[in-house]
């Protein structure tokens, strides 16, 4: 196909998007307004005017996106589009990080993932309570001997577990603080309030976490970025050399990026072309840091930026997106969007209630079948959940009713327990001083426990090479033979990626069989395959490692053959960019849109109101809307600021959007009064601790977390 035919298939607005001379442009995208057709045509256009490909770098959040770019432009010019890069934030910044190692003075880094995170913060919070214990022991003894001795019942001390969020809170907090570029105590304030009488503590935790990264060598997901970013604003040797190779920076979902990206992108204005496409109705990332004003207010960040709208709507029938501009036009804030359809007129949508979760189940899967049976195939259908836990019922209704499905948006399977078991063994092959990998591998053998393997492994980091390690596991630990056998021949094949796996496997799958006896071990085994098929596609262990750690591919990813023929079970956050003919929305109840966690914050019940848009606008023929428990729902409310905040988006649906008469009936079993069930927790108000705002880190030398 011609680059003139390529062009021809767009509506106006989008050609004048991917056609524009503008030295930085916004494409304000409304949903299924073509925002990734435009970005293809952007790229192809720009290498047809001769353009070198290898001078275009995209931007994007999965690397599924990435790749369905590529390979569309690919489809349409040819060997021409060799050489164009798409590629995640993440996979972008190493990229650079492992170009220029010098610049960076990082030679030989691992990265560590979300797992490896938690594990850190275990250990130093157990680190920290040992301390707290002795020097609680220290005192009790000062006292005991000092020479008045007052009778006083104390208090006990609370333990660290006691006045600590727990590690998987700390890591997100971490994350947080410096995805939006804010303080620690910021942070604290906004994520976890209730642990602000903790903060020395949380500072003292989160400095260990950094000092024993730099002494490990880790760089966890938020360095890759923030090195990058902070050197390119305070580096102008870096910034030179990257932006002659990046003369083109197109960027996806402009809507989820946060703080810290915006720091990333910044130094390329005025030196690259930037066209950046989102949909600020889009964004749902916020509880991970993504901010509004990198849309919001590009015009004023970014000089002369032409900012452009896409609103036809190509993907729902007009009475798909009235229902879903209905929910926009109920906002405060001003999305100035209202979607047009290009298809024209259809069906309206339905909503329906339940008396409880298992006779919604029932209704879907009793429909589904309906449908199916009337000559529908099940990919049409797309069942779309808050949570994979919120899936559940729905999910076994399924398992039931013998109907073929895909879950998208549960566990990763490289996050999968036993998988990263298999990959510590890996691990270490390729860095024998990867601390966490040692002991996660060394504590899989019955025997071995947290102290021994701690203990060998100090010793580790002490030695050579990891031939010195393996010599010192024969003689001082219980690994089996077997797999010490297995740990030399993995040290010299760095090059086959899926035999060393075959290699790990063989040497472990004794003991991961008597480790996951009871949690469904063959089911787990099965994995395996997938992850050598995964592995292939890599040149060497290294790659394959480093590229699966950054962006841990789903299950359903890489099982799922192209013609399987199956309905999909998604989360709405793993939708993005997912459509379907016919598209269930589940548990739109009270409570739940919003989600009554969210009920006491007005950007957080935007955000849901995001969430249930995203999911409403997957429908191209048929939106079908259920919920549970309706009994009664409480009206909106003002909020400090005088802003109003609906406590269900559902309450006042307009009767004319809606195919069925939906009428508020109370549900016999399980009668629910809404008033006893809204939590209302007392968040303090946000704003910002100027004492702790330091902002002095022009440098570049540090990216760490403030404090
Ligand atoms: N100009 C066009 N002519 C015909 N079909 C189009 C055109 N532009 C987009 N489409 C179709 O509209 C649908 C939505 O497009 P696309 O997936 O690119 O939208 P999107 O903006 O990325 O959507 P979302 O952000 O909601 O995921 C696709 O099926 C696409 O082929």
């Amino acid at each position: 196909m011609t680059i003139n035919n390529l062009l021809e298939e767009l509506n106006p607005a989008q050609r004048k998007a991917a056609t524009t001379d503008a030295q930085n442009t916004l494409v304000l995208a409304g949903a299924g307004s073509g925002k990734t057709k435009t970005i293809v045509a952007r790229a192809a256009y720009l290498i047809d005017k001769g353009v070198p490909a290898n001078e275009i770098q995209i931007v994007t959040f999965t690397r599924r996106a990435a790749s369905e770019i590529v390979t569309r432009v690919e489809s349409h010019l040819g060997t021409q589009a060799e050489g164009l890069r798409a590629s995640t934030f993440h996979t972008f910044c190493l990229s650079i990080l492992r170009r220029y190692p010098k610049v960076f003075d990082l030679k030989g880094f691992n990265v560590i993932d979300r797992d490896d995170q938690i594990m850190m913060f275990k250990l130093l919070r157990a680190k920290l309570e040992d301390k707290r214990a002795k020097e609680a022991a220290a005192k009790a003894n000062q006292t005991s001997t000092g020479k008045t001795v007052t009778f006083q019942r104390s208090k006990a001390v609370p333990t660290i577990s006691e006045i600590l969020p727990k590690p998987k809170e700390l890591v997100d907090l971490y994350s947080y603080s410096r995805n939006t570029q804010i303080s620690l105590k910021d942070a604290l304030y906004k994520q976890l309030p209730d642990f602000q009488p903790a903060y020395e503590e949380i500072k003292a935790v989160m400095k260990g976490y950094e000092a024993q990264k730099q002494e490990r060598h880790y760089l966890d997901y938020d360095d890759i970025l923030e090195y990058v970013a902070r050197y390119l604003n305070s580096d102008d040797w870096l910034l030179e050399r990257v932006t002659e190779n990046t003369k083109y920076l197109l960027v996806d979902e402009m809507q989820d990026t946060n703080p810290l990206q915006w720091l990333l992108l910044q130094p390329f204005i005025g030196r690259t072309q930037l066209f950046c496409v989102g949909d600020d109705a889009q964004s749902i990332y916020g509880f991970r840091g993504a901010d509004f004003e990198n849309i919001h207010s590009f015009k004023e960040r970014v000089p002369d930026a032409e900012v452009l709208t896409l609103d036809l709507n190509y993907r729902s029938t007009q009475e798909i997106l009235d229902l879903s501009n209905w929910l926009l036009d109920r906002s405060e804030l001003d999305y100035k969007k209202r979607l047009t359809a290009h298809r024209g007129e259809g069906s309206k949508p339905v909503l329906h209630s339940f008396g409880n979760e298992f006779d919604e189940a029932r209704f879907i899967v009793s429909d589904l079948k309906k449908r199916y049976d009337k000559g529908a195939p099940w990919h049409h259908h797309m069942i779309l959940l808050r949570s994979a836990f919120s899936g559940r019922q729905v999910e076994s209704a399924l398992i039931a009713a013998n109907i073929p499905y895909v879950f998208i948006g549960g566990t990763k399977l490289l996050e999968a327990a036993h998988v990263k078991d298999l990959i510590s063994m890996l691990r270490v092959t390729v860095n024998y001083l990867d601390e966490l990998a040692w002991i996660r591998f060394l504590t899989l053998w019955d025997g071995i426990g947290d102290a021994g393997a701690g203990k060998l492994v100090n010793e580790f980091l002490t030695l050579p090479d990891l031939n010195a390690c393996i010599e010192v596991l024969d003689k001082k630990s219980k690994v089996p033979k077997p797999a010490i056998e297995a740990l030399k021949e993995l040290a010299k094949l760095q090059e086959l990626p899926e035999k060393s796996i075959d290699i790990a496997f063989d040497a472990l799958t004794d003991q991961l069989q008597k480790n996951y006896e009871k949690k469904d071990w063959d089911s787990r085994a099965r994995d395996f395959d997938l992850i050598k098929q995964l592995a292939m596609r890599h040149g060497t262990l290294a790659d394959f490692i480093e590229a699966y750690i950054l962006d841990p591919i789903s299950h359903s990813e890489v099982s799922k053959q192209d013609n399987d023929d199956l309905v999909t079970l998604i989360t709405i956050h793993s939708a993005k960019g997912a459509e379907r003919e016919v598209c269930y929305i589940v548990n739109a109840s009270v409570g739940q849109y919003p989600h009554i966690r969210a009920q006491d914050s007005f950007e957080e019940v935007e955000e849901e109101r995001r969430v249930l848009y995203v999911a409403m606008t997957r429908a191209k023929d048929e939106l079908i809307i259920t919920r549970q428990n309706l009994n009664t729902w409480a009206t909106s409310r003002v909020d400090g600021k005088n802003r109003t905040i609906e406590s269900y988006f559902l309450s006042d649906v307009p009767t004319d959007l809606l195919a069925n008469d939906i009428g508020f009936r109370s549900f016999g079993r399980q009668r629910s009064n809404f008033a006893e069930h809204q939590p209302l927790r007392n968040k303090p108000k946000i704003g910002i601790d100027f004492d702790d705002d330091l902002d002095d880190r022009s440098d570049g030398e540090n990216s760490e977390v403030r404090f």
